[in-house]
């Protein structure tokens, strides 16, 4: 309890700028916590209309907000937000602070400082008193923010302070952190400027644009359109007229608000980034581990000699933009970047309707009759020492110097970062990359520095006069960086950075901007970035520049929705496929006993000893515990996870790669960046949290092109416990979201859904025990695959010695009917089949080619919709009777049922992105009903 208190303390001292606690008890309303505390506004307590109405609070969003009532609006409740806006509370306001990238250290004073002390005491590195602590902590902080941050289980010692013990009087210097909220001052604050729309009364009492929570209004309303959206395309038929009327203008209604509130909310954030990053860049503190920023002494190469040796000269048919002479050269002297703030158009997201360009199979882009052929390759040899160039490589950079926007899908290792870098040396001025981790751009950067090649990094942790000189670098005419590299956070809070990127992009100085690990900006996607969605502002600046974003991991409606989420308009797509058949990787999955620990044990003993491997655990203990059972077998084993400090991670991890520890236990914390070839097993000792992340991890397996296994330990408790930790929001997350997924409120929802989801799919997948593994992963990937190519390399193929073949084509006929008119009733048309026998019929039509996965963004909604549309020219095979479909089922295995009733509707997920339901188009969409029905 002592350290408990000393924390709570430590936490309701700290003088930051996210002042989400508050003293438990309490409910605290998270939009104004930092406006209030910015003012140092004494102890209060929220009145008692703020409280949580309960009645209220689960009222159907629907019936709230507009004041009327549907048919629907309990299935709004039980579809809407898990976590009803007005829900917010103590817990939910530490994972904030915890979650919260402007942690600034420069303001906790010398006592706050001590008091964390006490509440780090567990953390070997955080042991002296006082001032020493202080300097200590703050090193940290600035060192890697979320690190720490989620050294503090804020949430622990929040629940169990709440549930033991009752409020104390603060005995804290300041005062604890409650915003007041001041009803008649927020409700007559702005009134006046608010459009109509936003003036009906929420569920809090205030006028809806003025409420502190309209951002979970926000989402709660875009909820309810979907919901009465399908209501009027699934039940059309069974509605009044009336009844028809009346959803209609609700939902025209609603679009109003949505769309005004939208605008407003955006606005209003806009001026608190701004204004926060503002004080970020002029208070932060130095950092004890700088990158090295490039000095000019860095550099053998004269930046001026270099262009000029590299620069394409005016080649006709050349890339003549990049070669357009500067504009005007402002000199440093104007900029002035400590001025105050600037107005920042607000950045609203506009529809775009794409024009997917099938790059792969266009030849025209692997000529080597570009005007830069040459010099491409002799930069590619000359200055990063390849002989050739990979597969799609030269594709890549011929559509990106060609001013395409390119949407490249290259497996990990494949070689990305050569498209950008390569063009970035021959074309003129800058290439702006935008990466997700500090880490990696250090490392890129090293890289790059290596071969000669100018490259700089801003951050937000790195010193303001650092980021200034670099951005006045920029302003020279002869700058000598060739790339600069930037976190998403920077694009989106940074004024000054979007002003020098204005200013080279008069100068026509912008050459290409690249968005590295690109499917962090979709929501369906397993690492989304809140940040990565404002990067839509970049194209809608600078219309005229080549975007290049570049992935190892989307699905179909992943790709769509970062596709739309940058605004790209032109768009060619290369694609590789994300089947591996040069690795001779087993995919197996294995029923996980009590005794899980002493079977990996023995797995690794009779097929890898002493070999390389990883086992992905689910939690900081599990690897612990894996790591120490595997020890006393025997094993050089030893753990990794977020919950060790950088030092220790690094050590534990240098051991691996010079194997000197052959097995790592490791939480989804480890993995990334690593190119350790000859790792010859991946093991999953618990289930994975989506079939991206399994690949992916599954990926580390056999770079080298050797013998490898991949093994899932699978029990489907570990399903209940993964969606519980995916709930509580307590899940380790990849390095790529680590820290920032919980800060946003406004979409938990929404991801927490496509958690589950994707976490669905994966225990479908290991349920299966018929089709091939690497069909059902590549399938995910709106990939076909021919299951004859696996040549017996996962468990499934492996062990089913015969099969016999079904014929289906009865029950093809009669869904592919179903998909072209909605009213075929496929009652009873499969009843000799079990449920998991049918989602294999119907997956199988898709990769028949029979069904076609279309995945789109609606322009109204802003969710992506997949839709399984019937391919014409293959269903008049099938109805003439020239085709047939056969289905293999193991000879053994009779029409197997399912396992778990949440399985049943995972399987009928067939394709990669049914992440919500269609909600446009004539076509019926696919649907659990389809497959229930049969
Ligand atoms: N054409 C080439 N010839 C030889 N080696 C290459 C070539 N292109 C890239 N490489 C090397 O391949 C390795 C992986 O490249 P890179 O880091 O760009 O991969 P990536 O696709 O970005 O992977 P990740 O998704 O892990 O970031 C690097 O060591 C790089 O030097």
């Amino acid at each position: 309890m002592g350290n408990f208190l000393q924390a709570w303390h430590a936490l309701s001292n700290l003088q930051i700028s996210c002042r989400n606690y508050t003293k438990p008890g309490k409910t605290l309303l998270v939009k104004d916590v930092n406006a209030e505390c910015r003012r140092d506004v004494g102890t209060t307590t929220l009145p008692s209309s703020c409280n949580i109405d309960k009645s209220r609070a689960h009222m159907p969003t629907h019936q709230y907000i507009n004041g009327t009532n549907t048919r629907n609006s309990e299935a709004a409740i039980c579809s809407g937000n898990p976590f009803p806006s007005s829900n917010v509370n103590v817990a939910d306001a530490g994972k904030n602070l915890r979650g919260q990238s402007q942690f600034r250290a420069s303001t906790v004073n010398s006592s706050d400082a001590r008091a964390l002390d006490g509440s780090l005491g567990n953390n070997g590195v955080h042991t002296s008193q006082g001032k020493d602590s202080a300097k200590v902590f703050l090193n940290d902080l600035d060192d890697d923010d979320d690190d720490i941050l989620e050294n503090i289980d804020v949430d622990q010692i929040v629940e169990q302070y709440q549930s033991s013990c009752t409020p104390q009087p603060s005995i804290s210097k300041l005062p604890p952190i409650a915003p007041l909220i001041d009803k008649a001052n927020i409700a007559g604050q702005d009134a006046t400027s608010l459009p109509p729309e936003l003036c009906s009364n929420c569920s809090h009492g205030f006028k809806i644009g003025l409420c502190p929570e309209a951002a979970s209004h926000l989402q709660e309303m875009k909820d309810t359109l979907i919901i009465i959206s399908n209501e009027l395309l699934d039940d059309v038929n069974d509605l009044s007229p009336e009844q028809i009327n009346k959803l209609r203008q609700d939902r025209l209604q609603l679009n109003k608000q949505i769309q005004q509130l939208e605008r407003y909310l955006c606005n209003n954030s806009l001026d608190e980034e701004r204004r926060k990053s503002h004080f970020s860049a002029s208070t932060a503190t130095p950092r004890p581990f700088q990158c090295e920023t490039p000095q000019a002494a860095a550099f053998s190469t004269d930046p001026m000699r270099f262009d000029s040796q590299v620069h394409p000269h005016n080649e006709s048919g050349g890339y003549d933009r990049c070669n357009s002479s500067s504009v005007s050269f402002s000199s440093v002297d104007r900029l002035d970047f400590s001025s105050c703030p600037v107005e920042r158009e607000p950045y609203i997201s506009k529809f775009v309707e794409v024009n997917y360009i099938e790059g792969s199979k266009d030849k025209k882009w692997s000529s080597d009759n570009f005007p830069w052929t040459k010099k491409l390759e002799d930069g590619n040899k000359k200055v990063f020492g390849n002989h050739s160039f990979r597969l799609n490589q030269r594709e890549v950079i011929n559509a990106t110097m060609s001013g395409y926007d390119v949407f490249v899908l290259m497996p990990t290792g494949g070689g990305k970062s050569l498209t950008y870098q390569l063009p970035a040396l021959i074309c003129p001025g800058i290439t702006l990359v935008i990466s997700p981790l500090v880490s990696l751009i250090q490392d890129q950067i090293m890289h790059l520095l290596q071969a000669n090649v100018p490259a700089a990094y801003l951050s937000a942790n790195m010193e303001w006069t650092e980021q200034q000189e670099i951005l006045r670098e920029l302003n020279y005419e002869y700058c000598k960086y060739k790339l600069l590299y930037v976190t998403p956070e920077k694009v989106a809070k940074s004024d000054a950075l979007l002003r020098q990127l204005e200013n080279l992009n008069a100068r026509q100085l912008l050459s290409r901007i690249v968005i590295d690990e690109a499917h962090c900006v979709s929501q369906w996607g397993h690492d989304f970035r809140p940040d990565y969605q404002a990067l839509g502002i970049l194209k809608q600046k600078f219309p005229n520049t080549p975007v290049l974003a570049l992935t190892a991991t989307a699905t179909a409606s992943v790709k769509e929705d970062v596709v739309q989420a940058l605004g790209l308009v032109n768009c060619i797509v290369f694609r590789q496929s994300f089947n591996r058949p040069n690795l001779r990787q087993v995919y197996s999955v294995v029923p996980k006993t009590k005794k899980c620990v002493d079977d990996i044990d023995k797995f690794i003993k009779e097929n890898h000893y002493d070999e390389s491997g990883i086992i992905y655990c689910l939690s900081r203990m599990d690897c612990e515990k894996v790591a120490e059972r595997l020890q006393e077998c025997g094993h050089k084993a030893a753990f990794y996870h977020g919950n060790m400090d950088p030092a220790q991670r690094a050590f534990v991890q240098k051991q691996w790669s010079k194997d000197e520890i052959n097995v790592i236990c490791a939480t989804v914390a480890f993995g990334m960046g690593i190119n350790k070839p000859d790792v010859r097993f991946v093991i999953h000792h618990s289930l994975p949290k989506s079939i991206e992340g399994y690949h992916q991890e599954c990926g580390r397996a056999g770079r080298d092109g050797q013998h490898s296994s991949c093994v899932l330990y699978y029990s489907y408790s570990d399903y209940i416990r993964v969606k519980h930790m995916i709930s509580q929001g307590v899940i380790e997350q990849s390095p790529l979201t680590s820290g920032y997924n919980r800060i946003n409120t406004a979409n938990s929802g929404r991801v927490l859904e496509t958690n589950t989801e994707n976490l669905l799919r994966m225990v479908s997948y290991c349920e299966n025990d018929v089709d091939c593994r690497r069909l059902i992963q590549l399938i995910h990937f709106g990939e076909n695959f021919d299951c004859a190519t696996c040549k017996k390399t996962c468990d499934n193929c492996l062990k089913i010695k015969s099969f016999s073949e079904k014929d289906v084509t009865e029950i093809a006929k009669q869904l592919v009917k179903k998909h072209r008119h909605q009213t075929v009733r496929l009652h009873g048309a499969g009843k000799h089949l079990a449920k998991g026998e049918a989602s294999r019929v119907l997956r199988h039509l898709v990769t028949e080619d029979l069904l076609v996965e279309e995945v789109k963004k609606s322009d109204v909604y802003g969710s992506v919709s997949s839709i399984l549309k019937v391919n014409e020219l293959k269903a008049r095979e099938l109805f003439s009777g020239r085709k047939t479909i056969l289905i293999r089922f193991p000879s053994t295995l009779k029409a197997s049922k399912q396992k778990n009733p949440e399985a049943i509707s995972a399987k009928g997920s067939l394709t990669s992105g049914m992440q919500s339901p269609p909600i446009t188009g004539t076509e019926q969409p696919q649907s659990k009903g389809d497959l229930v029905c049969l």
